[in-house]
């Protein structure tokens, strides 16, 4: 991951509020891009993130902040650049293909004011791109979703966009095609090296395509992270529980500031409350370890099949339940003792 510069960032947003007649809906959002790079607003139903993207395609007013392009001030509290002159593609979630357009045709929607030969290599070259050659001459209705959702890419990509921003593209997918679909449009814009902002509720979706995500929660950004820091360095509660599986086990610091963190010490804690300052500790499925030479125990409760691995929710001696992630073969039933041990690599820790 290269260092973000001042110089090396092309979109910039900056502390911007978008509300809707009296209600605020995103509050001082702020994030950057630099050319070339896929980022991601992730949240939940309601949080924010299509009137953020609305507000960068110049379809949404902003009450305060600044949306930059380039250095160019394209939005602020008095002044909006209107979308048609910003020339950034969307792709929405419904696709919105023509139906009464061939593929190639949808594809060359934008080119209309393209010279007839440079229009028709730009839509063969798309055509190529995202693999639908042999398609290229059929209706929108005659094609699977995966395929309607890459012509609706394409079409968005042809005129060349400075900046592609996908609005939930693939919700109509089902989920197995939704990540793989995802790792492809990532490819392709990687490619063509296009500058990329994406809005999900789908972690999966999010993981797969974007280098940098948002995780928005009540129009506020929580944290603006790789996939990798959200998930092992979350910033807050809400990110920890938002993003992948763990619980928030309590621990005590002693008076020496050490965390009582091995499991024996976890496990055999007595509630005292004198002993040090209590805090949380966020405990995810991939720390706890299945290990039949551990002397620690734990009892499984529940068992989901994931195929390659099963999680395990297991009961701790104290009584405190922990999520584990198994392989599948070690298959054990509902009430078994099974011996587990921590492996701790990233302490992520909250006031208790
Ligand atoms: N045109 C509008 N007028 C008034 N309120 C709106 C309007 N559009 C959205 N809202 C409200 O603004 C908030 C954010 O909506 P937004 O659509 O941006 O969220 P979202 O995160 O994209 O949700 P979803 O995932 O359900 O699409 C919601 O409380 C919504 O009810």
């Amino acid at each position: 991951m290269t260092t973000k510069t001042p110089d090396s960032i092309i979109l910039r947003v900056e502390k911007i509020a978008v509300r809707y007649a009296a209600t605020p809906v995103i509050h001082e959002l702020s994030f950057s891009l630099q050319r070339g790079q896929i980022g991601c607003l992730l949240g939940a139903s309601g949080s924010g993130k299509t009137t953020a993207l609305r507000a960068i395609a110049g379809f949404e007013s902003i009450s305060a902040g600044r949306i930059s392009w380039a250095e160019k001030t394209l939005s602020s509290a008095t002044q909006t650049v209107p979308a048609y002159q910003r020339r950034f593609g969307m792709v929405f979630q419904d696709y919105a293909l023509f139906p009464h357009l061939s593929v190639q045709d949808n594809i060359g929607f934008g080119l209309r004011d393209w010279p007839r030969n440079a229009a028709q290599k730009r839509i063969d070259e798309l055509v190529e791109l995202v693999q639908l050659r042999e398609v290229a001459k059929r209706w929108p209705h005659e094609l699977s979703g995966g395929q309607q959702q890459r012509v609706a890419l394409a079409r968005a990509l042809a005129p060349k966009p400075e900046l592609l921003l996908l609005d939930e593209p693939f919700s109509n997918l089902d989920a197995g095609l939704r990540e793989a679909i995802g790792w492809e449009v990532r490819a392709l814009l990687k490619a063509s090296n296009t500058t990329a902002l994406l809005v999900t509720h789908d972690q999966n979706e999010a993981f797969a395509i974007a280098d940098e995500v948002g995780v928005l929660h009540h129009g506020r950004l929580e944290q603006w992270a790789t996939p990798y820091r959200l998930y092992h360095q979350p910033a807050s509660r809400y990110v920890a529980d938002f993003v992948g599986e763990g619980v928030l086990l309590d621990v005590r610091r002693r008076l020496d500031g050490k965390l009582e963190l091995a499991l024996e010490q976890l496990v055999g804690e007595s509630a005292s409350p004198n002993k040090g300052e209590r805090v949380q500790v966020l405990i995810r499925p991939d720390d706890i370890l299945h290990d039949d030479l551990s002397p620690i125990t734990a009892v499984v409760e529940n068992k989901a099949f994931r195929g390659a691995e099963f999680l395990y929710t297991l009961r701790l001696p104290n009584g405190s339940k922990v999520l584990s992630l198994v392989p599948s073969h070690h298959d054990h039933a509902i009430g078994e003792a099974i011996g587990i041990r921590l492996d701790l690599d990233h302490k992520v820790i909250f006031a208790g």
